[in-house]
């Protein structure tokens, strides 16, 4: 049997075709043994027994051959050749060839399934017997801390807002929106804008710079008088030694002493401002007549408003009151009144002129000295016939004359006013003259 070890092909292993042999050659010897057991009774092997051993041989040889050959061309081929050979199926021989990956596509068509089984939701307990309880469901930690974050985030908002609020109680700015709505007369957008720029500032004590407000305005129009106000105001919520208004004319009169002026400014200043830290409060300056100031006290005020590094004096509050570019003012509200509407609000009005008016007047001022690149500029309008009658009305009241509309007529007919323009008619000096017409009466 050497010859069938070498022949057989590598896609069939050994231990198959010995099997398959030992089969067909047990199906011949089984044939020959039930011959030679017809054949009994002849005690001794006859030549006729031998020859038929022989045959038997020699086809089990040609069967072995024919086989052979059969396993050779599977092996080449692949196929069944037509040999004549025995119909019998031969093994199949794997290879990964064939496999395409929509083989695996659909495994339920090939591979039968197991079926899922469901599981019961419902526990079944056995009756009679002591009733266990449902397992309690594990209830996540991360849920609990997430609550708790939740939570926490909360209270700091809301304490955060509270802080706000209290920063702004503490200044009363409620009570000074009072006081100026009722104090001050035809500026009710100014006042307005000032007020919004006090409460954003106030409603927080950490800031990155000074909060620098600039009102310009025409003569008598009420910017000394919102000064005195506001220097009022916060006397009494932050304390007198955290409040100062500055008159350049009265303070430091003569130019020759601007630069001992501006030395003895920013030492007054920087005072102030380290005792209000230390009191956790934001102080007032305010410079009235800004217009007179001199060149040597307007640098000092830059580097103290300047919101660069070396400014160590962030938490202050500059109000700077002046006539600078009343002329524009004045221009743009003559020309501009008879397109204004009598529906339109106060603070509309003077957004329109803050709009306007805005980048003139900062142009203007920039030129005269950079410390006005650092301010809000808040223009305040002209006066009309009736604001100067409600001007009149307070002094006299205050004076304790008896306010006859007749006579307060009268005191504000003797005023000078430009040409009526669209049914505005402005005063030429505001309520400058006021106090000094009812003095006389
Ligand atoms: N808008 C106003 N409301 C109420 N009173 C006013 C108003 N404007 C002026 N007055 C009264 O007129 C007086 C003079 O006004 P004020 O000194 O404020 O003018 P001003 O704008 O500072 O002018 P100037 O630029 O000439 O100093 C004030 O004392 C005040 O009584």
């Amino acid at each position: 049997m050497s010859d069938r070890d070498s022949s057989i092909s590598a896609s069939q292993t050994e231990g198959e075709f010995e099997g398959e042999m030992d089969e067909e050659l047990e199906g011949d010897t089984e044939m020959e043994e039930e011959k030679s057991e017809n054949g009994r009774g002849s005690p001794a092997p006859s030549l006729s027994n031998i020859s038929s051993t022989l045959r038997a041989v020699i086809r089990i040889k040609q069967k072995y051959q024919a086989m052979k050959k059969r396993r050779q061309e599977m092996a080449l081929g692949g196929q069944c050749p037509l040999t004549g050979a025995p119909g019998r199926t031969s093994p199949k021989i794997f290879t990964f060839d064939g496999i395409t990956p929509t083989a695996f596509s659909s495994p339920s068509s090939s591979i039968p399934q197991r079926k899922k089984r469901r599981k019961k939701k419902r526990v079944l307990f056995p009756e009679g017997g002591r009733r266990r309880a449902a397992p309690k469901q594990d209830r996540s930690r991360a849920k609990y801390c997430l609550y708790l974050l939740f939570a926490i985030v909360f209270l700091q908002v809301y304490n955060a807002i509270e802080n706000l609020d209290d920063h702004v109680l503490r200044y009363d700015l409620e009570g000074l929106e009072k006081t100026l709505r009722r104090e001050v007369f035809g500026q009710q957008g100014a006042v307005e804008s000032l007020l919004s720029h006090l409460k954003d500032y106030l409603s927080t004590y950490v800031h990155n710079k000074p909060l620098v407000v600039s009102l310009h305005g025409p003569t008598g129009v009420g910017k000394s008088h919102l000064g005195r106000l506001l220097a009022g105001h916060f006397r009494s919520v932050v304390g007198d030694t955290l409040v100062l208004q500055y008159y350049v004319l009265h303070h430091c009169p003569q130019e020759a002493n601007a630069l001992q002026c501006a030395s003895d400014l920013s030492a007054q200043i920087s005072e102030m401002v380290e005792r209000a830290e230390e009191e956790e409060k934001i102080p007032l300056f305010i410079f009235d007549e800004a217009e007179h100031m001199h060149h040597e006290i307007l640098d000092t005020l830059l580097q103290l408003v300047s919101s660069n590094q070396s400014n160590e004096y962030l938490n202050a509050i500059y109000l700077f009151l002046s006539n600078l570019g009343h002329a524009h003012i004045t221009k743009h509200m003559l020309h501009n009144s008879s397109s204004i509407s009598m529906a339109m609000t106060a603070s509309g009005r003077h957004s329109n002129l803050v709009k306007e008016l805005t980048p003139i007047l900062r142009s203007m001022l920039e030129e005269l000295h950079p410390l006005w690149t650092e301010a809000d500029i808040l223009p305040l309008s002209l006066l009309e016939k009736g604001h100067v009658m409600e001007c009149f009305l307070d002094e006299i009241t205050r004076e304790g004359f008896y306010p006859d509309h007749a006579n307060i007529e009268r005191l504000a007919g003797e005023i000078e006013y430009y040409p009526a323009v669209g049914g505005h008619e402005y005063s030429q000096t505001g309520c400058k003259q006021v106090v000094a017409k009812v003095n006389l009466l």
